[in-house]
């Protein structure tokens, strides 16, 4: 089944538009569990157990395993989602982005060695850098847009005198994901929630991709007004949270506080549903 057949799936089955992202950090577990880079499965497998239900992805991000050594834990986490959560695909949040040989690696280790239905990619080095990704038939390639920090405007919103039009930069890649770049319907956008302005505009220049919207929760992004601004008949989003839902209790009750964190996010972002 291809990632977006996956999404479909999962966005209808668990009425659900929300993601939540795996961004485990041991110094924030619970009691029982904190500052143990070794309960690195244990707490994001509890996580996951609370949410499943709730989700219509699960975003876990490279880095919080691969600063602890941990990428032995996110495998067996990856396949403990396929057997609880079958469902619901995996979006490897890992921003690759490198010349076409590496980039052959990099997508090896996404789709074969973790098993990911799709995998973040920054856009920066062009085309080629992207097409070792696309060759995965099926497999999400989800590519930087407007990114929700606000260093984003830095580059992205930088004007490109050389294209027609003079779009901004975030804007050509919106074009370039909708059309030439999107070989095989593969492609998605991140856009952050922290800019629902923005989320319209690239909707408007990319109506059918996923959109990938990080930003609600932590970062304050607005979750109904990134509903409005994203979500269309045709086109998917899949908004992520990660620390409002991982840390909402710290304590030994941190599982169901996950659970009730996910379903107020999954409500409120329901109610702006059209
Ligand atoms: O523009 C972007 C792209 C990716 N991220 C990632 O999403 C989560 C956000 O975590 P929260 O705790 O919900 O703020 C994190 O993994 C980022 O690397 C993003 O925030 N913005």
């Amino acid at each position: 089944m291809t990632f977006t057949d996956m999404l479909r799936g999962a966005t209808a089955q668990n009425d659900s538009l929300l993601c939540v992202g795996l961004d485990p950090e041991p110094q924030r577990f619970p009691e029982h569990l904190r500052g143990d880079a070794g309960k690195i499965y244990d707490f994001c497998a509890a996580i996951v157990d609370a949410t499943a239900g709730l989700v219509n992805a699960f975003k876990p991000q490279i880095a919080y395993f691969a600063a602890h050594g941990a990428e032995a834990q996110l495998e067996r986490l990856i396949r403990h989602i396929r057997a609880t959560a079958p469902q619901v695909p995996v979006i490897l949040d890992a921003k690759r982005g490198d010349i076409g040989s590496t980039a052959e690696q990099y997508a090896k280790e996404a789709f074969e060695r973790y098993g990911a239905d799709a995998v973040t990619l920054s856009p920066f080095m062009g085309f080629d850098s992207l097409a070792p990704y696309l060759a995965y038939h099926g497999k999400g390639a989800i590519l930087l847009c407007r990114t929700s920090n606000p260093g984003g405007d830095d580059l992205q919103a930088q004007r490109l005198a050389s294209v027609e039009g003079q779009p901004l930069l975030y804007e050509h890649i919106a074009r370039q994901a909708q059309g030439p770049w999107n070989t095989n319907g593969q492609v998605g956008l991140v856009v952050g929630a922290t800019y629902p302005a923005e989320i319209e505009r690239v909707r408007a220049l990319a109506p059918t991709v996923p959109l990938l919207i990080p930003g609600v929760g932590a970062q304050g992004g607005d979750a109904a007004a990134t509903v409005r601004a994203g979500l269309r008949a045709n086109g998917p989003i899949i908004v992520s949270s990660s620390r409002a839902v991982l840390y909402a209790s710290a304590g030994a009750d941190f599982a169901t506080a996950a659970h009730q964190a996910a379903e107020a996010t999954r409500t409120a972002l329901n109610a702006a549903r059209q």
